[in-house]
């Protein structure tokens, strides 16, 4: 019998004892198992959207974003999810037909609507912002500007989305909305290395915002913003009819003065020959008045293709002469030095990259527009059959008037030339102010840096799991060394 006994004793397997533990070993595992498994499944995210209108002078765009509900002030989570570009030119061209200015963004909101959740309609918010070509116009009628964002206004408040307002932004909104995208999208605004300066050419403007060292001389143009914690003392600047459309209206007018039956211009290339009204140059409130006389007149706008002169044609529409602060870019705007990398977006990016200029030096830049202007006309149409025939024709003019506006008005150099970025898009979503505007509007950029937890969720419970099972096994160990804790009632024990 005692021999019996000891035999049990050393055959523990057999042991009530030993069941027990194993079930509680493996009830433990498979939990844990289990828990870590379901705990790290992604869960089915909850998505919120918001739409921004890009109200542009050449064109209006529709932007919806997108991004994960209890995300949402976290750095870089919102995302473009589609865009639709609204046919027929930008708004403020129903001037003399406001009503038809709302109509035209009919079918954009009905697209809309089919790219968003229909749960989601109604508390998705729609803001409308209108630039230049609306500045413009307000110049110029401000009943008639009134009167265009009332239309506009009416269309999206009879939408199912949660109308939050439709206004014409300031060029410093535009400026600085613009460098918040760029810099939200490109995640630098919890990083050490640093912003990115932002480029924005339209048709009618033109932004240059960065942040600079120096303290901003003219209140005008400093924008502050406390964002993730960190302060930001941004330069800002929107050039009025310095946009590329404005722009070629203003160096047309140079050489229509004294308004002539035939126009020759180096811009345009050689074979290039149109016949324009007087009046498509001078019926914008940047170039001067002339008679009604003239007004009524036509010319022929010749081309000749040669950039070396086109650049000292375009150089007349800046000002260098005068500057009352202790630097400026041109028409008496103060600017600090430039400073960083730059982003360069909008009709910066559609240009130069026509022009395959993206990636080049200034200098490689300046020689490939003299063999591009001084190309004759017929050969770009067989060239490029397919491009629209306005911006075909205006691309010689339009990459000129890029690099002499950052080389001589904005103070880009030959050395800090390749710290410009032509972008069109970040991560899928496109640079330009909508973004940024929206961030602002719906309170998800932070002032502080949320606290972040020491290490995401799953690889917590990761963790946990090994950790377990460290300690399980070291049970184990325990038990094979050094015996069994029982798992009998005290009683049995004694
Ligand atoms: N593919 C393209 N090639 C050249 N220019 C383009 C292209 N697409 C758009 N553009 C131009 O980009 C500019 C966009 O300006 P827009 O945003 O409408 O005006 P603003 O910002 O001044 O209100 C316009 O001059 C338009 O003609
Ligand atoms: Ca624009």
């Amino acid at each position: 019998m005692a021999e019996q006994r000891e035999m049990k004793a050393k055959t523990p397997w057999h042991s009530g004892k030993v069941i027990c533990v194993a079930v509680f070993f493996i009830a433990a595992l498979i939990t844990l198992v289990a828990i870590a498994f379901v705990q790290n499944k992604p869960i089915p995210q909850k998505y919120k959207y918001g739409i921004v209108l890009d109200a542009g002078s050449s064109h209006t765009a529709v932007y919806i974003y997108e991004w994960p509900a209890e995300k949402e002030n976290n750095t870089g989570m919102v995302r473009q999810r589609h865009t639709c570009a609204v046919k027929g030119k930008g708004i403020s061209s129903y001037a003399q037909k406001s009503s038809g200015a709302g109509q035209s963004l009919m079918e954009c909101i009905e697209d809309a609507k089919g790219n968003i959740p229909a749960d989601k309609h109604e508390e998705t918010p729609v803001y409308l912002g209108a630039t230049a070509g609306m500045r413009l116009l307000r110049m110029q009628d401000s009943e008639s500007a009134e009167e265009v964002m009332t239309s506009v206004k009416a269309t999206l408040m009879s939408s199912p989305f949660d109308y939050q307002g439709a206004r014409i932004i300031s060029g410093q909104e535009e400026g600085a909305f613009g460098w918040i995208t760029v810099n939200y999208l490109g995640k630098n605004f919890r990083k050490a290395a640093g912003t990115m300066g932002a480029l924005d050419l339209g048709g009618a403007s033109t932004q240059i915002t960065f942040v600079s060292g120096q303290s901003v001389e003219s209140p005008d143009n400093s924008m502050d913003f406390r964002l993730y914690g960190n302060d930001y003392q941004l330069y800002t600047h929107s050039f009025l009819c310095y946009g590329k459309d404005q722009v070629l209206k203003l160096a047309l007018e140079k050489r229509l003065m004294p308004v002539e039956t035939s126009l020759e211009d180096p811009c345009f290339h050689p074979g290039y020959s149109e016949k324009k009204s007087v009046k498509n140059v001078f019926d914008t409130p940047c170039v001067h008045t002339i008679n009604k006389e003239d007004m009524d007149k036509s010319f022929t706008h010749n081309g000749t293709g040669n950039f070396t002169e086109c650049q000292s044609s375009i150089m007349k529409v800046f000002n260098f002469s005068q500057c009352t602060n202790s630097r400026c870019s041109f028409n008496g705007v103060y600017q600090p030095p430039i400073e960083g990398t730059f982003g360069a977006f909008s009709a910066f990016y559609f240009v130069m990259n026509f022009l395959n200029l993206t990636g080049h030096s200034l200098a490689d830049s300046k020689r490939g527009l003299e063999v591009y202007c001084n190309t004759p006309w017929d050969a770009i149409k067989e060239r490029h059959p397919t491009v629209k025939h306005k911006y075909l024709a205006e691309y010689c003019f339009s990459g000129t008037y890029i690099l002499t506006l950052l080389e001589n008005g904005y103070n880009f150099t030959f050395e800090n030339w390749k710290h410009i970025s032509f972008i069109d898009k970040i991560e899928d979503s496109n640079a330009g102010w909508t973004l940024g505007y929206m961030l602002n509007l719906t309170n998800m950029i932070p002032a502080e840096a949320p606290d972040t937890p020491l290490m995401p969720h799953g690889g917590f419970v990761t963790l946990v799991l090994f950790l377990t099972i460290f300690l399980l096994i070291l049970l184990l160990l325990w038990y094979k060394f050094l015996g069994l804790p029982s798992c009998s009632s005290p009683k049995e024990v004694v």
